[in-house]
This record gives C-alpha cells, structure tokens and sequence, in this order.
C-alpha cells in the first residue's frame, strides 16, 4: 500500500477507504484513521456501523473497494490479531492450539512454552490440557486473545477482546495493553464498553462509514464540554445526522485500484507454517477416533458390499415345470431309474424327469403344476420366473429326433420341443432366468446324447468357444465393475474428506485467522495433502486387499502398479475435493456438488456400462471425464496384464494427471477472480 512522508511514525493509515458488501448499504464511506505508533486506539461505535469490518481490511482479511491501507509492520510475524468471533479450533486444547500458533510465527518450541505459561497464568485460562469447546464462552475469548499475544507482536489488533470478562480482569488487561504501547507495541481495538475506552490514547468515533472524531479521550469531552465519552457520542452523532440531512446529492461510489495489504512474508510457501498445518490436522484426526474408524472401515465395507450384494446370480429363482410326459407327474421320477439310454428299448421312464435334475442344478426353486394354466396363471402372480413345459410323449419324441434326425416328421419334432414362459419384466432376473434355462437345456441334452453314446457336438451350434484370451469362460458383471468401483472409491474418499475438511475450517472462520497468520492456500493445501496421502495409501491397500484377496475378482497384473495409478486418482480426487472446497461455502453445496458430479461420473466414466454402448455424442465425449482412461487403463492392468507402460494404461494416467492440473486451475481462477474463496469472507 503507498502512503506518503507524514505516515512515517504511525502503526497504520487508512486513506479514503471505501467497502460494502452489497449495493444497497455503503461500510466504510471514504473512511481516514491514523493510528501513531506506540499508542492504544480505541475504535467505537454502534453495533454494524463497520468495525470489524475496517479491521479485517487491515488485517488483509478483506480488501476494500477502493483506498489504501498502510502498516508500519512488515512481516506477519509483527502483527497480532484477535478477531470478533472465535475462529479457533474446537477439538484442539489450549497448549495445542497456542503451540500452532507458535509455530506459524515462526516460534521455537521453548519460547512458545515460556510465553503460554505466562499468558495462560495472566488471562486465567483453565488447564493447558482442556479443549477449547469445552471452555466457557468467556475463557475461548480469552484463548484468542492468548493467541493474538503469543508471538509479542508490535501491531496488535483486537476485535472486542474484553466482551464477557468480568471487570477486574478486564482492567488488567487494559492495564497490559497500556504497559505494552510503553514497551514500544500498538493496539487498536475495538469495545462496546465506551467508558473502558477513557484509557486508550486516541479514540476513533465512527458512524455510517466514517470516523466523527479522532483524537484523544480526554481533548474529546473537553471540546465537546463533556464528562463523557457516551455523551461526547451523542452530540456527535447527532449533528452528522443534522449535516448529512443537508446533503442534497448521494455521493458516487468510487472505483479504482485496491492493492492489498501486503506483509514481507507473504510467500508462497513457508516450511515453518507447512509443518504447523501438518501438526494441527494430525492433532484434530488423532482425536476423530470415531472418524478415523470409519474412514478406514469405509473402504473396506464399500467392496464387500459390492462384492456380496452385487453382480451375483440371484439363487433359488421359483420355475414352473408341467411335464405332460409323466402321468403321475415328478412323483414318479426316481432317479436310479432314468438313468441309461433312451434309444434302449428297455427304457421306460420320462426324460422329462432327468430334466428336472438338470434345472435344479441351476439354482432354480423348482416347482411342478398338472396343468399347463394353473402354471402360467402363477407367472402371471409373480409366484414364479417362468414356466417350461413337456408336451405328452416328449421322451418318445425326443428319441425319434435323436435317432431319425432328418427323417423326422413335423408332428414329432414339435412334440420333441419343449415351450417356455418367461417373466421378462426384470430385465436382469428375466434373461439370467433365460441363460440357465438355455445351459440347463443344452447340458441336458448332452447328458441325454451321452447315455446314448453319441457325440454331442452333432447337436451343437457349429461353434466352440475356445479358452477366453483374457478374462474368465463365464464373466461376471463383478469382474466389470470391481474395477470401476475401485476407481469411483480411489477418486470419491478423499474428494469427501478433502472437502469436509477444507469447508469445516472456512466455515468456523479459521482459515481466515490462519490466513491472517500468514498461511497461504498452497502451505494450507499442502498439509492437507500430506496428511489426506497417508489416509489414502491406507484406504488403498485396504480396497484392493478386500477386492482381490478376499474375492474372487480377475486380478493378473502387478499390484505395485494398479497402486500407483489408484493413488493418482485419489490425488485427483483430493483436488477436486480442494475445489468444492474453494467454490462451496456450505455443506449443503458441497454434498450436491459431491452427489450430482458422482453420478455423472458413474454415467458418463463407463463405470456402471460399457462406453461403448453410450449414445454416440456422449461416447465421443466420455474420454475427456475424470475417470473414463484411468479407469479403462486399470481394467487393462487388472484383467489383461497390462504393464504401466501400456499405451492405454498411459493415457489413464495423463488424462488424471491433466485433469489434477485443470482442478489447480481453476482454484487458482476461483481464488484470483474472488468468484470462490478459500475463506468465507471477501
Ligand atoms: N459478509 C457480509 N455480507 C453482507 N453484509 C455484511 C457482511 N458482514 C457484515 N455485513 C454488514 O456490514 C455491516 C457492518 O458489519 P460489522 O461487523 O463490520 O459491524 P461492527 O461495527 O463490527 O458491528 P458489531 O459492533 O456489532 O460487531 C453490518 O450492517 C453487517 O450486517
């Protein structure tokens, strides 16, 4: 911020600042302060006259509008700030939060432990250990204000930091500000208590965007010809609402340049502040007991939920059988008895019966109706799948197909086929139904062709499947999808930790105070990463333990790989997860945001279908997805053996990794273009 030769020798100078929120309601209206070094500002006024407002501006919380902001402190480190609200962390204690915040100003761990003992004793704070939501409201003001003096910081700022305090420590506390501005220290802060302002060395009167007065208590009441500062208020205020109902013309809101306040080190990265960050979210994720137990169980419920849930054939499906064949129907069917061939002219019982056999080898719930209606009208209810039924004479027929072949006659050849109803409302139960049907009828005639010492593959469609080059000779749609789960898992878990994480600290405010700390979004975001990294390595190898070791899904490639591709999408996961943090500011937001991109994915990525059976305009366009490659690249590492180097593997990895870099993009977008933030306020 520039300012000019008389600024020298102030703490802060504020010129011509403009901030509102909306339109309809001007902050600060051209506001001017100076603040001299080594003195004690009292800043007062009504309840939303702009207070905190003008001192998150100069904290660089906030930006004006317009105007400049100058402070004689130059690196963060010389600046110290109490805000109105609390924005600490609740689950941390007291000497864990003093101890972070130590550490971002650059603090050695000895100077942090001689100055928390002595703020501790003097503020009265409970024991060090006690965390700070279980402080009383009064004792978690007194922890922020422990933190705004931690690091002895030559420019201090405080937002109401006697709200709630009982008067004999509030005195102290005035009495130590006093003694530190002796010692060469600022403050400005900011009370409703008028009266306990009388101590500060200036006061500053502000109303409507404006400062009324600024000077000192005492030439306040003696110019006015009062005894007190409330009343020295009054009158001002009164004669700005006389002044102000004299101006005819609104004034135009000015617009032009607004540098922010910049402090020496405000770089980009700082390993002192990164290793703060790392410390606090292991202290927080070492408390979540119960939420460290679910973010790792989560992963492991996920795939066997899959895995037992999905993709099985459904079991025990009731099927109708009318076997017309057999007189007495399935009562008579013994099983020593059918056995032998049916071309024999010894053999007497119906095939129907080693039909049966056949179907219950398929799972099915047979069960036998007299009559071919009584059957359909089941179906028809929904008592069963279907229905397959056996003319009279089948047996008889069927031996005449088998041995006459091509001098059969029409009559017989219907007799020898068996008819089947079906319910097909369910698409997949409808033609799982069919294939077994279809196997169990095609292995029942082998059987039959067997006994009779016939090749089977006279009755076979002329072709044989040979070994499958890749994948297994019955596929499943677990072996499908096992993939595709393992991927929305890899990228979605530390999207939603990521994201809950990032809008939990916006949401409290802390970020902001960490950010007037000095912290910047990349040491923020790195720790993040940091920590999220161990928890994802973790949630991994759990997945793909569950996954291939405990189930039988196809798995021929190198495991070290199939790792290394799953953790890049759970980098990308996490970036995104930075994103909805960036763009969101609530919950509710973030969970639609999360939700509705899920299963888009799912659609768009081939996760739940193959691509190839998209419509034609997506399918050009699924490849350009988060997960569409990377997922296809790892179906080919796990079911073909592809190595790393595999083109198609290849192409997985740089779609994720150009896909990590467009979701830095646009945070860095976000955060230039103030569309989102990674704080609340802006
Ligand atoms: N994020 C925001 N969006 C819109 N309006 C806001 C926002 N923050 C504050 N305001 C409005 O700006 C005005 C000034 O608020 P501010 O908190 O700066 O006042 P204050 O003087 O500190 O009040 P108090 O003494 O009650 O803390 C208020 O009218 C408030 O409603």
């Amino acid at each position: 911020m520039t300012g000019n030769q008389d600024d020298k020798g102030h703490a802060v100078v504020v010129r011509n600042a403009y901030k509102r929120y909306t339109k309809q309601q001007t902050i600060l209206d051209g506001l001017d302060l100076t603040l001299p070094k080594n003195k004690i500002y009292g800043l007062l006024g009504p309840s939303g006259c702009g207070k905190t407002t003008l001192l998150s501006c100069i904290v660089g919380r906030m930006r004006l509008d317009y105007g400049s902001i100058k402070l004689s402190a130059t690196t963060r480190r010389e600046l110290g700030y109490m805000p109105q609200d609390l924005n600490l962390h609740l689950r941390l204690s007291i000497w864990e939060t003093l101890k972070f915040y130590g550490y971002l100003f650059g603090m050695e761990i000895d100077e942090i432990r001689k100055r928390a003992d002595e703020l501790i004793k003097f503020l009265q704070l409970p024991p060090e250990g006690r965390m700070v939501q279980d402080l009383s409201g009064g004792q978690q003001r007194r922890t922020s204000l422990a933190v705004a003096l931690l690091h002895n910081p030559d420019l201090l700022i405080l937002d109401e930091p006697t709200v709630g305090l009982d008067p004999v420590l509030s005195k102290s506390i005035w009495d130590r500000l006093v003694e530190m501005t002796e010692n060469g220290k600022t403050v400005m802060i900011t009370t409703h208590y008028i009266e306990e302002a009388r101590q500060a060395h200036i006061i500053g009167l502000m109303r409507e965007g404006v400062l009324l007065a600024e000077e000192s208590p005492a030439s306040l009441m003696a110019r006015r010809n009062v005894d007190s500062l409330e009343t020295a208020f009054l009158q001002l205020s009164q004669l700005q609402e006389h002044n102000s109902k004299k101006a005819i013309e609104p004034k135009a809101y000015p617009i032009g340049p607004r540098p922010p306040v910049t402090l020496a080190d405000n770089t980009w990265f700082l390993p002192s502040r990164f290793k703060a960050q790392v410390m606090k979210n292991l202290y927080l994720l070492k408390r979540e007991h119960i939420f460290v137990a679910f973010v790792f169980l989560l992963p492991i419920v996920q795939m066997t939920l899959f895995n037992t849930a999905i993709g099985q054939d459904p079991k025990n499906l009731p099927f109708g059988v009318v076997s017309y064949d057999t007189p007495n129907g399935f009562a008579d069917c013994r099983p020593d008895a059918y056995h032998g061939c049916l071309l024999d002219s010894s053999y007497n019982y119906s095939i129907t019966c080693k039909y049966r056999e056949h179907l219950l080898k398929k799972d099915f719930a047979v069960k036998e109706f007299r009559s071919l209606e009584e059957a359909r009208s089941n179906v028809w209810h929904n008592n069963i799948w279907g229905v397959i039924f056996f003319n009279q004479n089948f047996t008889k027929a069927l031996g005449e197909r088998i041995d006459k072949r091509n001098r059969l006659d029409d009559e017989t050849l219907e007799m020898s086929i068996m008819d089947a109803w079906i319910d097909l409302s369910n698409q997949y139960i409808g033609n799982m139904v069919k294939h077994s049907v279809t196997l169990g009828t095609i292995d029942f005639v082998h059987d039959v062709l067997k006994d009779c010492n016939i090749t089977q593959k006279l009755f076979d469609t002329p072709l044989t499947y040979e070994t499958p080059v890749y994948g297994s000779m019955i596929p499943k749609f677990t072996h499908f999808a096992s993939v595709a789960m393992l991927a929305l898992c890899a990228f979605y878990l530390p999207t939603i930790l990521t994201a809950s994480l990032m809008i939990t600290e916006k949401m409290g405010g802390l970020i902001e105070r960490i950010m007037v700390a000095g912290v910047t979004f990349s040491e923020m975001t790195g720790s993040m990463l940091v920590v999220q990294f161990v928890v994802m390595l973790i949630q991994n190898i759990l997945s793909l333990i569950v996954m291939y070791g405990f189930f039988d899904n196809p798995m021929i490639g190198n495991y070290a790989t199939v790792f290394i591709v799953l953790n890049l999408l759970g980098f990308g996961g996490m970036f995104f997860g930075i994103l909805i943090g960036v763009g969101c500011n609530t919950y509710y937001m973030a969970a639609y945001v999360g939700t509705a991109s899920n299963l888009m994915l799912v659609f768009i990525c081939g996760l739940a279908w193959p691509v190839e059976g998209a419509h034609y305009l997506l399918k050009s366009v699924s490849w350009m997805f988060p997960l569409t490659l990377t997922t296809q690249g790892l179906r080919g590492m796990t079911a073909r053996g592809w190595p790393l180097m595999h083109p198609t593997v290849l192409e997985g990895v740089a779609s994720i990794v150009v896909w990590i870099g467009l979701f830095v993009l646009i945070c860095i977008v976000l955060i230039k273009t103030e569309k989102g933030s990674w704080v609340s306020a802006k």
